[in-house]
């Protein structure tokens, strides 16, 4: 039996927000939202994968922590065997995201990490990112001016 394609997810988590990616292509995916990530190539682990792609897509060195939740199959094309759905939480190291290959990012704190219309597979992943996350900081939130 051939192996599955491992797709890997870095869920970047940073001051309490997801950094969430539009996608651009294929034209059946496109405006939908994602982790960065992308396919294992021959001879890469998960990680090497990761650091390449978020280089590749968003412009920023990355260091994988560990991963959150389990594989999730899905299927890349109709009628192909599906392939695998793996995140990794995520930290940027150096750079600031930049939308080299996505239509948009966007930080997504826990008030609107359903917000956006995730793609079907990452949806799984979704309930293991929110304890990093935060609410959004609303006005009233921000700390009232010393009166003196
Ligand atoms: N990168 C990424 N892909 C996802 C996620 N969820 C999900 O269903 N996918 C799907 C979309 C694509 O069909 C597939 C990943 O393909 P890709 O086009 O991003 O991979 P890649 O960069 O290695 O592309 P290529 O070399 O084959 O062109 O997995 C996700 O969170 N991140």
């Amino acid at each position: 039996m051939t192996e599955p394609v491992i797709v890997v997810g870095a869920a970047i988590v940073r001051d309490g927000a997801l950094l969430a990616a539009q996608r651009a292509e294929p034209p059946q995916l496109r405006g939908r939202w994602e982790m960065p990530g992308g396919k294992v190539d021959p001879g890469e682990n998960d990680e090497e994968a990761l650091v390449r792609e978020c280089q590749e897509e968003l412009g920023v060195r990355v260091r994988p922590l560990r991963r959150i939740g389990d594989d999730a199959p899905f299927p890349l094309r109709p009628n192909s065997p599906p392939a695998v759905l793996r995140v990794w939480l995520t930290e940027v190291v150096e750079g600031e995201p930049r939308p080299i290959e996505h239509l948009a990012l966007r930080w997504l704190s826990a008030d609107t990490l359903d917000d956006v219309d995730w793609l079907p597979a990452d949806l799984p992943f979704l309930d293991g990112v929110r304890p990093f996350l935060t609410p959004e900081r609303s006005e009233s939130d921000e700390p009232l001016p010393d009166p003196s």
